[in-house]
């Protein structure tokens, strides 16, 4: 066995500077930082993120400013309530600082007279009781008038921003994370709810350091000079150095950072094929699940003792200078200390008192300058959490939307099948270096049974996708009952398609809900209705045998966040983690053919049920065993009454004869077009497929 030398470690680099670029980049272990270089300009770089924050805030305060008035008008009383205990909650510390001093005052005096005022000692001690009393109390009502604004959040934005999400086309499909705010689970995804909790953070760290300077200032005015002044400087000291020390190594640029070790990579991805139940399967079967540990050990072995923790600003190699956090520490105890060495030579009652207020002040106000100086920069963040909210809920797709009612009401009566023509169109992916449609035109009559047949990667479905609106054309025009495609309500018009597609997904709900998805929200489909689709489509036998039949969940195709909320907090008993299995629902999974199968039942579903004046099944049935694909096909035809039927298949034998006209495609173009008698007297690709299939 071969002995893996043990690699070097790697230590973070400094800045450096890159030819005739304006960025430094430094290393941090395995990734590369790269931020913008500020050095040439020195007198800007403390300004720059200021003014460039104010302008920001400039253009995107009217979106919070909405966005307040918006949640006010939600739940008022709540609103009230939560700011009012915030405000409560902002101010008490500053309460507490001021009967604390109350009481060195009034120890001060009875130093000086001699003589107790018990009265004044009962009042401030009931006082201080009282206020701490009232934050629990008040604590208790912030805690549910957020609550409360949460829940009247989700349920005010979610739906607009489904909508808008819903909106989007696939070119945006893929932004879908940084267009929408909606990232976390479900469960914590409250939109407008950090806003609100930043706002009112922001405001209580204002509140607070202005109610505590006002009580210093106060306390302080009571000393004699010079001690006042002392008091004051050593009060302010800290907080100052604290304000102005930046806030890591690379100041308050942004940064990015990346890493190029392959090692690393292989280890993530590893991990990540290991832990996604969707690889799960294919991994076993293709014998690949053994050697992942041995090949995670080897990727790891090579990464070696390589820093691999993401480069954040508190990460080791990122922090600030080492005299800022030297300046932080002592003036937080050196004027403690000095004014502590200086005591014996003027000891008096007042100087224990000062020296008591000092250590208080210092470290509280401290911790209020420290949090103003994350906050101040949130009210950036704040209002553009604002915009992000308004602009998701505004969002339009990239393609532009028709206006026009789809039937319309002037054209033809919708119990007849769609009029589709191709008029040279082409499509190309966006990437890629190809066309997946090419040129391609051609009509289907209304009520027309057509045919698609190609080899794989001809362009077949591409074209079904500019049918269904997922992508526009690139060049050429579509045209539906001879109006452009583009003109018509989207919306509408893909109420009127049914898409049987290749790859038919499971929904994470019961198998009724997954037949009746997509079905006219007004309709209440009775069991007969989904009985009867469940049968054309083939599921009935199978659905027969599940426990609890058409109430059955099931498990979907894609590990989506379902609603299905579980946790553990902490460790728990085994009574405990088995009275939450109780709780969970258990998923069924079914397998492909049965996903077929019910997929084809949601069509029937939706044929027989609402005004689809197109169907089209794209290779749908191929999980399919032989006799299910011929009963569920001959369904089909049953149903082709007032409907246009459009059918990609590979193996096409049984519908040959009774397509209207067949569409053969190869390399994004149409070769061939005509019926199967046309085609096979033509002796061209078509006959070619069909004779393949006949052997
Ligand atoms: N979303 C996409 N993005 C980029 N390229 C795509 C996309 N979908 C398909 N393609 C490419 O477009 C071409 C046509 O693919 P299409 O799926 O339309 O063929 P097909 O005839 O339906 O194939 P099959 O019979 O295998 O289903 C292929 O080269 C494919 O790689």
């Amino acid at each position: 066995m071969s002995k893996e030398k043990t690699p070097p470690i790697v230590l973070d680099g400094g800045p450096r500077k890159v030819r005739n670029s304006k960025f430094r980049l430094r290393q941090h272990g395995i990734y590369d930082i790269a931020y913008e270089d500020r050095t040439s300009t020195q007198w800007t770089r403390c300004l720059r993120p200021l003014v460039d924050g104010l302008r920001d805030i400039r253009s995107t305060a009217p979106y919070a400013q909405s966005l307040l008035a918006e949640i006010v008008m939600l739940a008022p009383m709540a609103f009230i309530a939560y700011m009012l205990s915030a405000v409560w909650l902002s101010v008490s510390p500053a309460i507490n600082l001021y009967f604390l001093s109350f009481l060195f005052n009034l120890l001060e005096d009875s130093f000086v007279s001699g003589t107790l005022t018990p009265e004044a000692y009962r009042f401030v001690a009931v006082s201080w009781v009282s206020c701490a009393l009232i934050s629990v109390v008040v604590d208790r009502m912030h805690a549910q008038s957020r609550d409360a604004l949460r829940t009247r959040l989700r349920a005010h934005f979610i739906p607009q921003l489904i909508r808008a999400s819903l909106r989007a086309d696939l070119f945006s499909m893929e932004d879908l994370y940084t267009l929408f705010p909606v990232m976390a689970r479900f469960e914590s995804e409250f939109p407008g709810g950090s806003f609100l909790q930043q706002l009112t953070q922001l405001m209580r760290t204002v509140l607070t350091l202005l109610s505590q300077v006002a009580v210093l200032l106060h306390a302080i005015s009571y000393k004699q000079s010079p001690e006042r002044e002392v008091l004051m400087f050593f009060c302010i000291a800290h907080p100052m150095v604290r304000c102005f020390a930046p806030s890591n190594g690379i100041g308050s640029s942004a940064y990015i950072y990346w890493t190029d070790n392959q090692h690393f990579k292989k280890m993530k991805t590893l991990f990540g094929l290991t832990f996604s139940p969707q690889y799960r399967a294919d991994l076993i079967l293709d014998g690949v699940a053994s050697s992942l540990e041995t090949e995670y050990k080897k990727a790891a072995n090579k990464l070696g003792y390589a820093t691999d923790s993401e480069p954040y600003p508190w990460s080791g190699g990122l922090l600030r200078s080492w005299y800022w956090d030297f300046l932080m520490n002592i003036t937080l105890d050196l004027p403690l200390a000095v004014y502590a060495l200086t005591l014996p030579a003027r000891l008096s009652p007042s100087s224990v008192t000062s020296m008591a207020l000092l250590q208080q002040a210092t470290s509280s106000l401290s911790l209020s300058i420290g949090e103003y100086s994350t906050d101040t920069s949130s009210l950036r963040g704040l209002c553009s959490q604002a915009k992000w909210l308004y602009d998701a809920i505004n969002h339009q797709s990239s393609m532009p939307q028709g206006t026009e009612p789809f039937p319309r009401s002037n054209g033809k009566p919708s119990n007849q099948g769609m009029k589709i023509s191709f008029r040279r169109v082409t499509l190309r992916y966006p990437g890629r270096n190809h066309d997946a449609v090419q040129n391609v035109s051609f009509d289907v009559m209304p009520g027309q049974l057509v045919l698609v047949v190609g080899v794989n990667g001809s362009g077949k479905s591409s074209m079904l996708k500019l049918l269904a609106r997922l992508f526009d054309p690139s060049a050429g025009e579509i045209l539906v009952d001879d109006r452009p495609l583009k003109s018509y309500d989207i919306d509408q018009l893909r109420a009127a398609m049914s898409i049987l597609s290749q790859s038919p997904v499971v929904y994470p709900v019961s198998v009724r809900d997954n037949l009746c998805l997509g079905l006219p929200p007004t309709l209440k489909p009775s069991e007969e209705q989904v009985e009867r689709a469940a049968r054309m489509g083939g599921c009935s036998h199978w659905i027969s045998k599940l426990e609890d039949r058409y109430e059955t969940q099931l498990r979907p195709s894609f590990d989506v966040d379902n609603g299905w909320s579980e946790g553990v907090y902490g460790i728990v008993s085994e009574d405990l983690k088995q009275e939450l299995t109780r709780h969970n629902g258990l998923r069924t999974a079914i397998s492909g053919g049965e996903k077929q199968r019910l997929a084809a039942s949601r069509t029937f579903m939706r044929l027989n049920h609402s005004d689809c004046r197109l169907v089209v099944v794209d290779e749908a049935t191929s999980s399919l065993d032989p006799v299910a694909e011929r009963d569920i096909l001959s369904e089909f035809r049953k149903a082709r009454e007032g409907k246009t039927m459009i059918f990609v298949t590979h193996r096409f034998h049984h519908l040959a004869k009774d397509a209207d006209q067949i569409i053969c495609m190869k390399e994004g173009s149409v070769i061939e077009c005509g019926t199967h008698v046309d085609l096979l007297k033509a002796d061209g690709e078509y006959a070619q497929l069909y004779n393949a299939q006949a052997a």
